[in-house]
């Protein structure tokens, strides 16, 4: 008898790919980055100046050395400080609203928007943002949410020098600038973990770099 693979969550990241790029294409105020590899929009001012500058002063409330689930901070493979930003607050719960909203995704299986700060030097070396299924961390993520399926990513401050984000798969280097939201889907459209998704967060070289993450899950996310 043939073997056959289960890949996790495979039918709903197919389903939640289609229909997340379908909404996406119809709207005109998102941007199509042309790539064939995956499905990535961006959306030039999705944040106000105002808006960024209060993420960032939440940003350095909450950042510490950022963690990843089988390295260290020492590692040096992630050395930007991140926290998570309060989920009860108005002004984040707007901000995250607005984000299901564009993509077309219930609260529910979002991740609490989380903020990351890098100082000269610090970076986020190439990694997936879904789950290896084959790694010890999957057994707690299964049960708390699943795969994940679309990442939002929006920048909050001018960088001076550095601190791109590098899809080293797909051979682009996006620019941080501030307000600007971009977003990609994490899962080939047949719903198995798309490799060519590996990115970097590259070293901030002058000044400072502030980004949101919100990272979507197949299922509620606890
Ligand atoms: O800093 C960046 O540009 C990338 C950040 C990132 O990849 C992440 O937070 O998952
Ligand atoms: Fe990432």
């Amino acid at each position: 008898m043939a073997k056959t693979e289960t890949i996790p969550d495979q039918a709903a990241l197919k389903r939640v790919g289609k229909a997340v790029k379908d909404r996406l294409e119809a709207d005109p105020g998102v941007y199509k980055i042309p790539t064939d590899l995956t499905d990535m929009y961006a959306v030039g001012d999705f944040l106000t100046g105002a808006e960024c500058e209060r993420l960032c002063l939440m940003i350095d409330e909450v950042a510490r050395p950022s963690s990843l689930h089988e390295i260290g901070y020492e590692s040096g493979f992630r050395t930007s400080y991140s926290g998570d930003l309060d989920p009860g607050d108005s002004f984040v719960k707007g901000i995250s609203r607005r984000i299901d909203d564009l993509l077309g995704l219930p609260s529910m299986v979002g991740e609490a928007v989380q903020g990351q700060r890098y100082l000269p030097g610090q970076q986020f070396k190439p990694h997936n943002d879904w789950f290896y299924s084959s790694e010890k961390y999957w057994e707690l993520e299964r049960k708390r949410g699943g795969q994940r399926s679309w990442t939002a990513m929006a920048y909050l401050n001018e960088v001076e020098e550095g601190g791109g984000t590098h899809f080293t798969e797909i051979g682009i280097n996006i620019e941080p600038k501030p307000g600007v939201l971009l977003v990609w889907n994490n899962a080939k459209p047949d719903g198995s973990p798309n490799e060519d998704t590996m990115h970097a967060g590259t070293p901030v070289l002058k000044g400072s770099k502030y980004i949101i993450t919100k990272w979507y899950r197949t299922r509620k996310w606890a």
